[in-house]
Protein backbone atom coordinates (compact mmCIF):
# COMPACT_ATOMS: atom_id res chain seq x y z
CA UNK A 1 0.00 0.00 0.00
CA UNK A 2 2.74 2.23 0.67
CA UNK A 3 3.22 2.49 -3.50
CA UNK A 4 -0.50 4.42 -3.23
CA UNK A 5 -0.80 7.78 -2.78
CA UNK A 6 -1.55 11.28 -4.62
CA UNK A 7 -2.09 10.49 -8.48
CA UNK A 8 -2.93 12.95 -11.31
CA UNK A 9 -6.74 12.10 -10.30
CA UNK A 10 -6.63 12.62 -7.06
CA UNK A 11 -4.71 15.40 -5.98
CA UNK A 12 -6.13 18.61 -8.09
CA UNK A 13 -5.81 21.65 -5.23
CA UNK A 14 -8.97 22.37 -3.24
CA UNK A 15 -10.74 25.49 -4.44
CA UNK A 16 -14.17 26.22 -3.14
CA UNK A 17 -14.63 27.95 -7.13
CA UNK A 18 -15.80 24.91 -8.01
CA UNK A 19 -19.16 25.27 -6.67
CA UNK A 20 -19.85 28.02 -8.80
CA UNK A 21 -20.58 26.11 -11.89
CA UNK A 22 -22.34 22.86 -10.39
CA UNK A 23 -25.08 25.20 -9.15
CA UNK A 24 -24.53 26.54 -13.06
CA UNK A 25 -25.37 22.68 -14.16
CA UNK A 26 -27.72 21.57 -11.69
CA UNK A 27 -29.68 24.70 -11.00
CA UNK A 28 -29.25 27.01 -14.13
CA UNK A 29 -32.79 28.38 -13.92
CA UNK A 30 -32.75 28.83 -10.15
CA UNK A 31 -33.10 32.25 -8.64
CA UNK A 32 -28.97 32.60 -7.82
CA UNK A 33 -29.61 36.30 -6.25
CA UNK A 34 -32.03 38.50 -5.57
CA UNK A 35 -31.09 42.27 -5.27
CA UNK A 36 -34.73 44.47 -4.96
CA UNK A 37 -35.85 44.32 -8.83
CA UNK A 38 -32.89 42.49 -10.08
CA UNK A 39 -32.77 38.67 -10.15
CA UNK A 40 -30.47 36.56 -11.44
CA UNK A 41 -30.06 32.68 -12.28
CA UNK A 42 -27.24 30.33 -11.67
CA UNK A 43 -26.98 30.23 -15.20
CA UNK A 44 -26.54 34.02 -15.42
CA UNK A 45 -23.99 34.17 -12.59
CA UNK A 46 -21.76 31.83 -13.92
CA UNK A 47 -21.25 33.25 -17.00
CA UNK A 48 -20.82 36.76 -15.72
CA UNK A 49 -17.78 35.40 -12.96
CA UNK A 50 -16.32 33.83 -16.04
CA UNK A 51 -16.55 37.05 -17.97
CA UNK A 52 -15.26 39.03 -15.08
CA UNK A 53 -12.44 36.56 -14.63
CA UNK A 54 -11.98 36.79 -18.49
CA UNK A 55 -11.70 40.53 -18.57
CA UNK A 56 -10.12 41.01 -15.33
CA UNK A 57 -6.76 38.63 -16.97
CA UNK A 58 -7.19 39.66 -20.59
CA UNK A 59 -7.98 43.36 -20.54
CA UNK A 60 -6.61 44.23 -16.76
CA UNK A 61 -3.73 41.99 -17.06
CA UNK A 62 -4.24 41.22 -13.73
CA UNK A 63 -2.04 37.72 -13.16
CA UNK A 64 -1.84 34.95 -10.60
CA UNK A 65 -1.31 36.81 -6.76
CA UNK A 66 -2.29 40.11 -8.07
CA UNK A 67 -4.39 41.83 -5.19
CA UNK A 68 -8.15 43.28 -6.05
CA UNK A 69 -9.54 44.99 -3.43
CA UNK A 70 -13.42 45.85 -3.41
CA UNK A 71 -15.37 48.50 -1.23
CA UNK A 72 -19.28 47.49 -1.48
CA UNK A 73 -21.89 46.70 0.66
CA UNK A 74 -23.60 43.04 -0.04
CA UNK A 75 -24.51 43.99 -4.05
CA UNK A 76 -24.56 41.20 -6.42
CA UNK A 77 -21.49 42.82 -7.63
CA UNK A 78 -20.10 41.80 -4.51
CA UNK A 79 -20.99 38.29 -4.66
CA UNK A 80 -19.65 37.73 -8.22
CA UNK A 81 -16.48 39.31 -6.96
CA UNK A 82 -16.15 36.24 -4.44
CA UNK A 83 -15.91 34.27 -7.54
CA UNK A 84 -15.07 36.44 -10.65
CA UNK A 85 -11.92 37.56 -8.87
CA UNK A 86 -10.36 34.64 -8.14
CA UNK A 87 -11.03 33.10 -11.11
CA UNK A 88 -8.62 34.97 -12.67
CA UNK A 89 -5.68 33.95 -10.58
CA UNK A 90 -5.93 37.33 -8.62
CA UNK A 91 -6.18 37.42 -4.64
CA UNK A 92 -10.05 39.37 -3.37
CA UNK A 93 -9.88 41.89 -0.99
CA UNK A 94 -13.24 42.95 0.23
CA UNK A 95 -12.45 46.25 2.49
CA UNK A 96 -14.86 47.41 5.18
CA UNK A 97 -16.99 50.41 3.81
CA UNK A 98 -17.17 51.98 6.91
CA UNK A 99 -13.18 52.55 7.39
CA UNK A 100 -12.02 56.53 6.78
CA UNK A 101 -9.99 57.12 3.68
CA UNK A 102 -6.71 57.32 5.54
CA UNK A 103 -7.35 53.99 7.06
CA UNK A 104 -8.05 52.61 3.50
CA UNK A 105 -4.93 54.57 1.69
CA UNK A 106 -3.30 52.06 4.31
CA UNK A 107 -4.71 48.92 3.66
CA UNK A 108 -4.19 49.36 -0.26
CA UNK A 109 -0.80 50.22 0.35
CA UNK A 110 -0.32 47.40 2.41
CA UNK A 111 -1.71 45.32 0.13
CA UNK A 112 -0.22 46.70 -3.61
CA UNK A 113 -3.48 46.48 -4.87
CA UNK A 114 -3.59 46.51 -8.43
CA UNK A 115 -7.55 47.26 -9.33
CA UNK A 116 -10.13 49.17 -7.14
CA UNK A 117 -13.35 48.27 -7.43
CA UNK A 118 -15.91 50.54 -5.80
CA UNK A 119 -19.25 50.56 -5.86
CA UNK A 120 -21.21 54.02 -7.11
CA UNK A 121 -22.34 55.11 -2.84
CA UNK A 122 -18.50 54.77 -2.20
CA UNK A 123 -16.87 56.40 -5.38
CA UNK A 124 -15.93 59.70 -3.22
CA UNK A 125 -14.32 57.96 -0.36
CA UNK A 126 -12.76 55.47 -2.69
CA UNK A 127 -11.00 58.59 -4.84
CA UNK A 128 -10.12 60.08 -1.59
CA UNK A 129 -8.10 56.83 -0.47
CA UNK A 130 -6.16 56.47 -3.95
CA UNK A 131 -5.16 60.00 -4.35
CA UNK A 132 -2.80 60.19 -1.79
CA UNK A 133 -0.97 56.91 -2.99
CA UNK A 134 2.58 56.70 -5.09
CA UNK A 135 1.10 53.49 -6.99
CA UNK A 136 -2.55 53.78 -6.71
CA UNK A 137 -4.70 51.24 -8.12
CA UNK A 138 -6.91 51.38 -11.05
CA UNK A 139 -10.22 52.04 -9.73
CA UNK A 140 -13.07 51.13 -11.21
CA UNK A 141 -16.88 51.76 -10.34
CA UNK A 142 -19.27 49.41 -9.72
CA UNK A 143 -22.49 50.41 -11.56
CA UNK A 144 -25.98 48.62 -12.09
CA UNK A 145 -26.24 46.64 -14.59
CA UNK A 146 -27.61 48.16 -18.06
CA UNK A 147 -29.41 46.79 -21.00
CA UNK A 148 -27.73 49.37 -23.12
CA UNK A 149 -24.37 48.91 -23.48
CA UNK A 150 -23.75 52.85 -24.85
CA UNK A 151 -24.57 53.99 -21.58
CA UNK A 152 -20.72 52.72 -20.76
CA UNK A 153 -18.97 55.76 -22.13
CA UNK A 154 -15.80 54.81 -19.26
CA UNK A 155 -14.43 51.96 -17.91
CA UNK A 156 -17.41 50.85 -15.29
CA UNK A 157 -17.59 47.11 -13.85
CA UNK A 158 -20.77 46.55 -16.08
CA UNK A 159 -18.69 47.49 -19.16
CA UNK A 160 -15.54 45.73 -17.88
CA UNK A 161 -18.30 42.43 -17.66
CA UNK A 162 -19.00 43.05 -21.27
CA UNK A 163 -15.19 42.57 -22.34
CA UNK A 164 -15.29 39.26 -20.61
CA UNK A 165 -15.29 36.25 -22.44
CA UNK A 166 -18.19 33.98 -20.75
CA UNK A 167 -16.78 30.78 -21.91
CA UNK A 168 -13.29 31.69 -20.61
CA UNK A 169 -11.22 28.81 -19.35
CA UNK A 170 -10.55 30.00 -15.35
CA UNK A 171 -7.38 29.78 -13.56
CA UNK A 172 -7.23 27.27 -11.20
CA UNK A 173 -4.71 27.74 -8.75
CA UNK A 174 -1.51 26.10 -9.30
CA UNK A 175 -1.71 25.18 -5.60
CA UNK A 176 -3.84 24.60 -3.26
CA UNK A 177 -2.05 26.37 -0.85
CA UNK A 178 -2.47 29.19 -3.31
CA UNK A 179 -3.51 32.50 -1.53
CA UNK A 180 -7.35 33.42 -2.87
CA UNK A 181 -8.32 35.82 0.12
CA UNK A 182 -6.85 38.61 1.75
CA UNK A 183 -8.91 40.28 4.25
CA UNK A 184 -8.11 42.44 7.02
CA UNK A 185 -9.48 41.76 10.65
CA UNK A 186 -12.45 44.13 12.35
CA UNK A 187 -9.52 46.42 14.33
CA UNK A 188 -11.58 45.91 17.57
CA UNK A 189 -8.96 45.61 19.51
CA UNK A 190 -5.79 47.42 17.57
CA UNK A 191 -5.03 48.25 14.02
CA UNK A 192 -6.85 45.73 11.55
CA UNK A 193 -4.34 42.54 10.51
CA UNK A 194 -4.02 41.62 7.06
CA UNK A 195 -5.19 37.68 6.88
CA UNK A 196 -4.47 35.34 3.96
CA UNK A 197 -6.36 32.17 3.25
CA UNK A 198 -5.59 30.03 0.59
CA UNK A 199 -7.62 27.92 -1.95
CA UNK A 200 -7.35 24.82 0.61
CA UNK A 201 -8.59 26.94 3.73
CA UNK A 202 -11.29 28.10 2.56
CA UNK A 203 -12.61 25.23 0.40
CA UNK A 204 -12.59 23.27 4.21
CA UNK A 205 -14.36 26.70 5.25
CA UNK A 206 -17.16 26.71 2.91
CA UNK A 207 -17.35 22.71 4.14
CA UNK A 208 -17.33 23.46 7.47
CA UNK A 209 -20.14 26.36 7.06
CA UNK A 210 -22.45 24.23 4.99
CA UNK A 211 -21.82 21.15 7.71
CA UNK A 212 -21.43 22.82 11.59
CA UNK A 213 -24.68 24.69 10.76
CA UNK A 214 -26.25 22.49 8.03
CA UNK A 215 -27.41 24.69 4.97
CA UNK A 216 -29.82 21.93 2.79
CA UNK A 217 -29.90 22.50 -0.74
CA UNK A 218 -31.76 25.46 -2.22
CA UNK A 219 -32.02 27.39 0.93
CA UNK A 220 -32.92 30.95 1.00
CA UNK A 221 -30.31 32.73 2.31
CA UNK A 222 -30.34 36.46 3.52
CA UNK A 223 -27.10 38.44 3.70
CA UNK A 224 -26.97 40.85 6.84
CA UNK A 225 -23.28 39.98 7.84
CA UNK A 226 -21.95 42.01 5.52
CA UNK A 227 -19.49 40.08 2.64
CA UNK A 228 -16.45 42.37 2.82
CA UNK A 229 -16.39 40.80 6.96
CA UNK A 230 -14.17 37.19 6.58
CA UNK A 231 -15.83 37.19 3.53
CA UNK A 232 -19.37 36.20 4.85
CA UNK A 233 -17.85 33.53 6.97
CA UNK A 234 -17.51 32.01 4.03
CA UNK A 235 -21.04 31.91 2.84
CA UNK A 236 -20.70 33.26 -0.31
CA UNK A 237 -19.00 29.53 -1.20
CA UNK A 238 -21.19 27.87 0.99
CA UNK A 239 -24.27 28.74 -0.50
CA UNK A 240 -23.68 28.37 -4.03
CA UNK A 241 -22.58 24.75 -2.89
CA UNK A 242 -25.75 24.49 -2.02
CA UNK A 243 -27.48 26.21 -4.80
CA UNK A 244 -29.47 28.44 -2.92
CA UNK A 245 -30.28 32.02 -3.43
CA UNK A 246 -28.71 34.98 -1.88
CA UNK A 247 -30.94 38.17 -0.97
CA UNK A 248 -28.81 40.76 -1.15
CA UNK A 249 -29.41 43.91 0.86
CA UNK A 250 -27.14 46.92 1.21
CA UNK A 251 -28.41 48.13 4.53
CA UNK A 252 -31.38 46.88 7.57
CA UNK A 253 -32.99 47.55 10.11
CA UNK A 254 -34.60 45.12 12.13
CA UNK A 255 -38.57 45.86 10.12
CA UNK A 256 -37.08 45.29 6.96
CA UNK A 257 -35.23 41.98 7.98
CA UNK A 258 -38.92 41.08 8.28
CA UNK A 259 -39.74 42.63 5.15
CA UNK A 260 -37.23 40.34 2.98
CA UNK A 261 -38.10 37.39 5.22
CA UNK A 262 -41.45 37.58 4.44
CA UNK A 263 -41.18 38.80 0.79
CA UNK A 264 -38.25 36.04 0.00
CA UNK A 265 -39.38 33.07 2.47
CA UNK A 266 -35.96 33.25 3.45
CA UNK A 267 -34.83 30.04 5.45
CA UNK A 268 -31.50 31.25 6.63
CA UNK A 269 -29.13 34.07 7.98
CA UNK A 270 -26.64 34.65 9.39
CA UNK A 271 -25.83 37.83 11.84
CA UNK A 272 -23.89 39.43 14.65
CA UNK A 273 -25.40 39.74 18.18
CA UNK A 274 -26.37 43.25 17.86
CA UNK A 275 -28.82 42.26 14.71
CA UNK A 276 -30.46 39.57 17.12
CA UNK A 277 -30.95 42.98 19.58
CA UNK A 278 -32.41 44.61 16.60
CA UNK A 279 -34.90 40.96 15.82
CA UNK A 280 -35.70 41.34 19.41
CA UNK A 281 -36.48 44.66 19.57
CA UNK A 282 -39.48 44.96 17.14
CA UNK A 283 -43.00 43.60 17.71
CA UNK A 284 -43.65 41.81 14.32
CA UNK A 285 -44.61 38.01 13.71
CA UNK A 286 -42.23 35.65 11.97
CA UNK A 287 -44.28 34.15 8.95
CA UNK A 288 -42.18 31.30 8.33
CA UNK A 289 -39.13 29.50 10.76
CA UNK A 290 -36.08 30.81 9.89
CA UNK A 291 -32.47 29.72 11.27
CA UNK A 292 -30.25 32.06 12.20
CA UNK A 293 -26.27 31.71 12.73
CA UNK A 294 -24.88 34.60 15.12
CA UNK A 295 -20.74 35.00 15.79
CA UNK A 296 -18.68 37.71 16.17
CA UNK A 297 -18.93 38.74 20.12
CA UNK A 298 -20.38 37.01 22.77
CA UNK A 299 -24.96 37.02 22.45
CA UNK A 300 -26.20 37.56 25.84
CA UNK A 301 -28.59 34.91 26.81
CA UNK A 302 -31.29 37.56 27.46
CA UNK A 303 -31.04 38.23 23.85
CA UNK A 304 -31.22 35.06 22.55
CA UNK A 305 -33.99 34.36 24.73
CA UNK A 306 -35.96 36.98 23.52
CA UNK A 307 -35.24 36.05 19.03
CA UNK A 308 -36.15 32.49 20.21
CA UNK A 309 -39.63 33.72 21.39
CA UNK A 310 -40.21 35.04 18.76
CA UNK A 311 -40.03 31.83 16.54
CA UNK A 312 -36.13 32.23 15.34
CA UNK A 313 -33.77 29.25 15.59
CA UNK A 314 -30.49 30.34 16.71
CA UNK A 315 -27.51 28.57 16.36
CA UNK A 316 -23.76 30.13 18.54
CA UNK A 317 -20.96 29.90 17.13
CA UNK A 318 -17.44 31.31 17.32
CA UNK A 319 -14.81 32.07 15.10
CA UNK A 320 -12.14 34.82 14.14
CA UNK A 321 -10.87 36.45 10.53
CA UNK A 322 -8.10 34.09 11.31
CA UNK A 323 -10.55 30.87 10.95
CA UNK A 324 -12.59 32.35 7.85
CA UNK A 325 -15.47 30.36 8.83
CA UNK A 326 -16.44 28.73 12.67
CA UNK A 327 -14.62 26.97 14.89
CA UNK A 328 -16.33 26.40 17.72
CA UNK A 329 -20.07 26.00 17.88
CA UNK A 330 -22.68 25.38 20.45
CA UNK A 331 -24.02 22.09 19.33
CA UNK A 332 -27.21 21.77 20.32
CA UNK A 333 -28.12 18.18 22.51
CA UNK A 334 -31.70 18.07 21.58
CA UNK A 335 -32.85 15.37 23.55
CA UNK A 336 -31.35 16.78 26.60
CA UNK A 337 -31.40 19.88 26.72
CA UNK A 338 -34.91 20.87 24.86
CA UNK A 339 -37.47 19.93 27.82
CA UNK A 340 -34.99 22.05 29.71
CA UNK A 341 -36.91 25.84 30.90
CA UNK A 342 -36.65 28.63 28.32
CA UNK A 343 -34.54 30.78 30.51
CA UNK A 344 -31.43 27.51 31.06
CA UNK A 345 -31.39 27.11 27.57
CA UNK A 346 -30.72 30.39 26.80
CA UNK A 347 -27.80 30.28 29.03
CA UNK A 348 -26.68 27.16 27.54
CA UNK A 349 -26.79 28.61 24.34
CA UNK A 350 -24.68 31.49 25.23
CA UNK A 351 -22.13 29.10 25.64
CA UNK A 352 -19.26 29.11 22.77
CA UNK A 353 -18.94 25.17 22.35
CA UNK A 354 -16.89 22.76 21.23
CA UNK A 355 -14.94 22.21 17.64
CA UNK A 356 -16.57 21.69 14.68
CA UNK A 357 -16.64 18.63 13.48
CA UNK A 358 -14.23 20.04 10.37
CA UNK A 359 -11.76 21.78 13.04
CA UNK A 360 -9.39 19.76 14.03
CA UNK A 361 -9.18 20.87 17.81
CA UNK A 362 -10.02 23.48 19.90
CA UNK A 363 -8.68 23.61 23.67
CA UNK A 364 -8.24 26.09 26.31
CA UNK A 365 -4.77 26.17 27.85
CA UNK A 366 -2.97 27.73 30.80
CA UNK A 367 0.72 30.17 30.26
CA UNK A 368 2.51 26.77 30.07
CA UNK A 369 0.57 25.40 27.19
CA UNK A 370 -1.47 22.79 29.46
CA UNK A 371 -5.12 22.37 29.11
CA UNK A 372 -6.99 23.94 32.04
CA UNK A 373 -9.54 21.89 33.99
CA UNK A 374 -12.95 21.24 33.19
CA UNK A 375 -14.12 22.57 35.78
CA UNK A 376 -16.73 26.28 34.45
CA UNK A 377 -13.95 28.50 36.25
CA UNK A 378 -10.34 28.12 35.97
CA UNK A 379 -9.42 30.60 32.77
CA UNK A 380 -7.23 30.22 29.49
CA UNK A 381 -6.18 31.08 26.00
CA UNK A 382 -8.44 29.22 23.21
CA UNK A 383 -6.19 27.67 21.11
CA UNK A 384 -6.98 26.32 17.54
CA UNK A 385 -5.81 23.47 15.28
CA UNK A 386 -7.05 22.71 12.25
CA UNK A 387 -6.90 23.22 7.83
CA UNK A 388 -8.69 26.49 7.66
CA UNK A 389 -6.76 28.56 9.72
CA UNK A 390 -5.18 31.26 7.57
CA UNK A 391 -1.67 31.14 6.34
CA UNK A 392 -0.36 33.70 7.85
CA UNK A 393 -0.20 38.00 8.13
CA UNK A 394 0.62 39.30 5.28
CA UNK A 395 3.68 41.12 5.73
CA UNK A 396 4.19 40.67 9.52
CA UNK A 397 5.92 37.75 10.49
CA UNK A 398 6.30 38.83 14.11
CA UNK A 399 2.24 39.07 14.14
CA UNK A 400 2.35 35.03 12.43
CA UNK A 401 4.82 33.86 14.79
CA UNK A 402 3.37 35.34 17.83
CA UNK A 403 -0.56 33.98 17.06
CA UNK A 404 0.94 30.53 16.11
CA UNK A 405 3.21 28.51 17.99
CA UNK A 406 3.63 24.75 19.29
CA UNK A 407 0.98 23.61 16.90
CA UNK A 408 -1.25 26.20 17.78
CA UNK A 409 -3.12 29.16 16.74
CA UNK A 410 -3.61 31.53 19.87
CA UNK A 411 -6.64 33.61 19.39
CA UNK A 412 -6.46 35.85 22.46
CA UNK A 413 -9.88 34.86 23.77
CA UNK A 414 -9.69 34.15 27.32
CA UNK A 415 -12.29 31.27 28.62
CA UNK A 416 -13.85 28.11 30.80
CA UNK A 417 -14.62 24.72 29.72
CA UNK A 418 -17.34 23.51 31.41
CA UNK A 419 -17.64 19.36 32.51
CA UNK A 420 -19.49 18.66 29.62
CA UNK A 421 -16.71 20.22 27.69
CA UNK A 422 -18.55 22.84 26.53
CA UNK A 423 -16.07 26.56 26.61
CA UNK A 424 -17.57 29.53 27.33
CA UNK A 425 -15.30 32.94 26.53
CA UNK A 426 -15.19 34.98 29.19
CA UNK A 427 -13.18 37.99 27.50
CA UNK A 428 -10.56 39.09 25.10
CA UNK A 429 -7.41 38.47 26.83
CA UNK A 430 -7.12 42.45 26.19
CA UNK A 431 -10.56 43.20 27.82
CA UNK A 432 -10.09 41.34 31.19
CA UNK A 433 -10.81 43.97 34.11
CA UNK A 434 -8.22 43.32 37.15
CA UNK A 435 -9.55 44.60 39.99
CA UNK A 436 -7.36 44.22 43.35
CA UNK A 437 -5.56 41.38 41.54
CA UNK A 438 -8.83 39.88 40.60
CA UNK A 439 -9.66 39.08 37.07
CA UNK A 440 -13.03 40.28 36.39
CA UNK A 441 -14.98 39.45 32.99
CA UNK A 442 -16.39 42.22 31.30
CA UNK A 443 -18.70 39.67 29.71
CA UNK A 444 -20.26 38.08 32.81
CA UNK A 445 -21.27 41.60 33.86
CA UNK A 446 -22.41 42.84 30.40
CA UNK A 447 -25.00 39.65 30.41
CA UNK A 448 -26.00 40.29 33.63
CA UNK A 449 -26.64 44.37 33.33
CA UNK A 450 -28.43 42.97 29.86
CA UNK A 451 -30.94 41.22 31.30
CA UNK A 452 -32.33 44.76 33.12
CA UNK A 453 -35.57 45.19 30.74
CA UNK A 454 -34.56 48.78 30.05
CA UNK A 455 -31.03 47.96 28.79
CA UNK A 456 -30.92 47.70 24.95
CA UNK A 457 -26.94 47.70 24.39
CA UNK A 458 -24.32 47.44 26.87
CA UNK A 459 -20.22 47.35 27.14
CA UNK A 460 -18.66 47.04 30.46
CA UNK A 461 -14.68 48.15 30.35
CA UNK A 462 -12.12 48.87 32.91
CA UNK A 463 -11.66 52.46 34.65
CA UNK A 464 -8.50 53.45 36.52
CA UNK A 465 -9.30 53.30 40.22
CA UNK A 466 -7.28 54.73 43.11
CA UNK A 467 -7.73 52.15 45.08
CA UNK A 468 -8.34 48.70 43.04
CA UNK A 469 -6.22 49.50 40.33
CA UNK A 470 -9.33 49.23 38.23
CA UNK A 471 -12.94 48.70 38.40
CA UNK A 472 -15.78 48.08 35.55
CA UNK A 473 -17.23 50.98 34.32
CA UNK A 474 -20.47 50.12 32.38
CA UNK A 475 -21.68 51.96 29.18
CA UNK A 476 -25.46 51.42 28.78
CA UNK A 477 -27.92 52.15 25.43
CA UNK A 478 -31.20 52.53 26.50
CA UNK A 479 -33.60 50.22 24.74
CA UNK A 480 -35.48 51.90 22.41
CA UNK A 481 -39.40 52.83 23.37
CA UNK A 482 -38.88 52.18 27.18
CA UNK A 483 -41.94 52.71 28.68
CA UNK A 484 -41.98 54.97 31.98
CA UNK A 485 -38.40 57.03 33.19
CA UNK A 486 -35.42 55.77 32.05
CA UNK A 487 -33.38 53.93 34.26
CA UNK A 488 -30.82 55.89 36.79
CA UNK A 489 -26.77 54.90 37.83
CA UNK A 490 -28.09 53.71 40.80
CA UNK A 491 -30.64 51.66 39.51
CA UNK A 492 -28.55 49.56 37.59
CA UNK A 493 -26.12 49.12 40.19
CA UNK A 494 -28.58 48.21 42.46
CA UNK A 495 -29.64 45.22 39.57
CA UNK A 496 -26.10 44.47 39.46
CA UNK A 497 -25.38 44.08 43.48
CA UNK A 498 -28.63 41.78 43.56
CA UNK A 499 -27.10 39.18 40.97
CA UNK A 500 -23.47 39.41 41.10
CA UNK A 501 -20.52 39.36 43.92
CA UNK A 502 -20.29 42.36 44.95
CA UNK A 503 -16.38 43.26 44.11
CA UNK A 504 -17.19 42.96 39.83
CA UNK A 505 -20.09 45.52 40.20
CA UNK A 506 -19.71 48.42 38.30
CA UNK A 507 -18.67 51.57 40.07
CA UNK A 508 -19.31 53.99 37.12
CA UNK A 509 -22.32 53.56 34.91
CA UNK A 510 -22.47 56.06 32.05
CA UNK A 511 -25.79 56.27 29.25
CA UNK A 512 -24.58 56.87 25.60
CA UNK A 513 -27.36 57.34 23.01
CA UNK A 514 -24.81 54.48 20.86
CA UNK A 515 -22.45 52.87 21.43
CA UNK A 516 -19.61 53.23 18.92
CA UNK A 517 -19.33 49.84 16.70
CA UNK A 518 -17.02 48.07 14.14
CA UNK A 519 -18.70 47.44 10.67
CA UNK A 520 -19.53 43.84 12.02
CA UNK A 521 -21.43 45.14 14.95
CA UNK A 522 -19.21 44.74 17.58
CA UNK A 523 -18.53 47.37 20.13
CA UNK A 524 -15.54 49.17 19.91
CA UNK A 525 -14.21 48.62 23.73
CA UNK A 526 -10.67 50.31 22.99
CA UNK A 527 -12.70 53.66 22.31
CA UNK A 528 -14.84 53.04 25.37
CA UNK A 529 -12.23 52.03 27.63
CA UNK A 530 -10.43 55.22 25.99
CA UNK A 531 -13.56 57.47 27.28
CA UNK A 532 -13.34 55.86 30.64
CA UNK A 533 -9.41 56.65 31.10
CA UNK A 534 -10.24 60.24 30.49
CA UNK A 535 -12.81 59.99 33.39
CA UNK A 536 -9.88 59.90 35.54
CA UNK A 537 -9.60 57.27 38.72
CA UNK A 538 -12.80 56.82 40.62
CA UNK A 539 -12.83 57.86 43.82
CA UNK A 540 -11.77 55.43 46.71
CA UNK A 541 -14.47 56.60 48.79
CA UNK A 542 -17.13 54.35 47.19
CA UNK A 543 -15.16 51.42 46.37
CA UNK A 544 -16.59 48.38 46.28
CA UNK A 545 -16.61 45.24 48.50
CA UNK A 546 -12.96 43.62 48.29
CA UNK A 547 -12.72 40.71 46.40
CA UNK A 548 -12.13 38.51 49.85
CA UNK A 549 -15.68 39.11 51.01
CA UNK A 550 -17.11 38.56 48.15
CA UNK A 551 -21.25 37.89 48.44
N1 LIG B 1 -19.44 33.71 19.60
C1 LIG B 1 -18.54 34.54 20.07
N2 LIG B 1 -18.49 34.85 21.38
C2 LIG B 1 -17.57 35.70 21.89
N3 LIG B 1 -16.67 36.36 21.13
C3 LIG B 1 -16.66 36.09 19.81
C4 LIG B 1 -17.58 35.19 19.21
N4 LIG B 1 -17.30 35.12 17.89
C5 LIG B 1 -16.26 35.95 17.68
N5 LIG B 1 -15.88 36.56 18.82
C6 LIG B 1 -14.82 37.57 19.00
O1 LIG B 1 -14.46 38.10 17.74
C7 LIG B 1 -13.04 37.93 17.55
C8 LIG B 1 -12.73 37.77 16.09
O2 LIG B 1 -13.12 38.94 15.41
P1 LIG B 1 -12.45 39.47 14.08
O3 LIG B 1 -11.64 38.43 13.43
O4 LIG B 1 -13.53 40.13 13.34
O5 LIG B 1 -11.47 40.60 14.45
P2 LIG B 1 -11.28 41.35 15.77
O6 LIG B 1 -10.57 40.40 16.70
O7 LIG B 1 -12.61 41.87 16.22
O8 LIG B 1 -10.35 42.54 15.36
P3 LIG B 1 -8.84 42.79 15.78
O9 LIG B 1 -8.13 41.45 15.82
O10 LIG B 1 -8.34 43.67 14.67
O11 LIG B 1 -8.94 43.47 17.11
C9 LIG B 1 -12.69 36.73 18.40
O12 LIG B 1 -11.32 36.72 18.73
C10 LIG B 1 -13.59 36.94 19.60
O13 LIG B 1 -13.02 37.85 20.52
Amino acid sequence: MEKLGPNSANSSPLTPLIFLERAATVSGDSPSIVYNKTVYTWAQTHRRCLRLASALSGHLHISSGDVVSVISQNTPAMYEMHFGVPMSGAVLNTINVRLDARTISALLLHSSARVLFADELFLPLARSAVSVLPNPPLLLPVDEPSTNSSTYNHLTYEFLLSLGDPDFQWVRPATEWAAVVLNYTSGTTSSPKGVVHSHRSVFLAAVNSLTAWPLPLHPVYLWTLPMFHANGWCYPWAVAAAAGTNICLRSFDGPAIFDAIAENRVTHLCAAPVVLAMLADTDRVLPNQVQILTAGSPPPAAVLRRVEALGFVVTHAYGLTETGSFAVSCAWKGDEWNGLPEAERAVLKSRQGVRTAVMEAADVVDETGESVARDGETRGVVVLRGGYLMMGYLADGEATAEAVKGGWFYTGDVAVVHPDGYMEIKDRAKDVIISGGENISSVEVESVIHGHPAVGEVAVVARPDERWGETPCAFVKVKAGVKGAAPTEAELIGWCRERMPHYIVPKTVVFLPELPKTSTGKIQKYILKNIAREMGPAAAGVAPVSPTSRI
